[in-house]
């Protein structure tokens, strides 16, 4: 078989991981919410290339004390804007602990006010500005150590159910002629 043969192979049911069914929705209280699971490139533990983001539930959404180092450079001294759109992203996905519902992400939108250097202590706070439905419409800032806001950002997430993640969903207009 070629590698542009169709393959007929039928592939097994995927099981769901025991992540998936594990979102309660966690109180304000002084212990780090769980990371999403091991490997997850923004919060996991166990993923060596990911930025392992701690955060925590407050009053008002989730906050984050976080420092980018020498693996997310930009511009030298200076941490790539990719980068902090994964936090960012991150930090809006555990803010869904506040909601109980798992959600992604539709739409991301950052404005970088100012650098984000290296080896800095940043504070990151994310908060829902309100639901619609499926629609969470959801906002983020990063402030440095002089409570200066130098990033701010804005996401959709919209619910879905655990099938999302079973099955690799194809948008109904997309053309896969080659
Ligand atoms: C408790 C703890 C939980 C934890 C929970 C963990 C989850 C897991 C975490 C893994 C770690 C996380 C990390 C960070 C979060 C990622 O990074 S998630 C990964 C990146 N995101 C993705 O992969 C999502 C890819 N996109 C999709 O799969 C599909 O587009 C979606 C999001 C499922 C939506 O598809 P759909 O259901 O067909 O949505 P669609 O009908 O097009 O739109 C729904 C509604 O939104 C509106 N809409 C769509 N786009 C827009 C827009 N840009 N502006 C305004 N309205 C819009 C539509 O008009 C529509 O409105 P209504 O007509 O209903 O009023």
């Amino acid at each position: 078989m070629t590698e542009n043969t169709p393959s007929t192979h039928t592939p097994e049911p995927r099981q769901v991981p025991d992540w998936i069914p594990a979102f309660p929705v966690l109180a304000p209280d002084s212990a780090d919410l769980p990371p999403h699971h091991d490997h997850c490139l923004g919060c996991g533990p166990a993923n060596p290339h990911g930025h392992q983001l701690r955060a925590r539930r407050d009053a008002h959404g989730v906050h984050a004390h976080h420092r980018f180092d020498s693996r997310h450079v930009g511009a030298p001294a200076i941490a790539h804007g990719g980068a902090v759109a994964t936090v960012l992203d991150e930090l809006f996905g555990l803010l869904l602990y506040t909601v109980g519902e798992p959600a992604v992400t539709r739409h991301l939108a950052i404005d970088y006010l100012a650098p984000i250097l290296l080896d800095t202590p940043y504070t990151l706070r994310a908060h829902i500005h309100a639901r619609d439905g499926r629609k969470l419409h959801l906002q983020a800032t990063i402030e440095n150590d002089h409570a200066h806001v130098i990033t701010t950002a804005t996401a959709l997430f919209l619910t879905v159910d655990v099938n999302h993640f079973l099955t690799h969903n194809t948008p109904p207009h997309t053309d896969n002629t080659p």
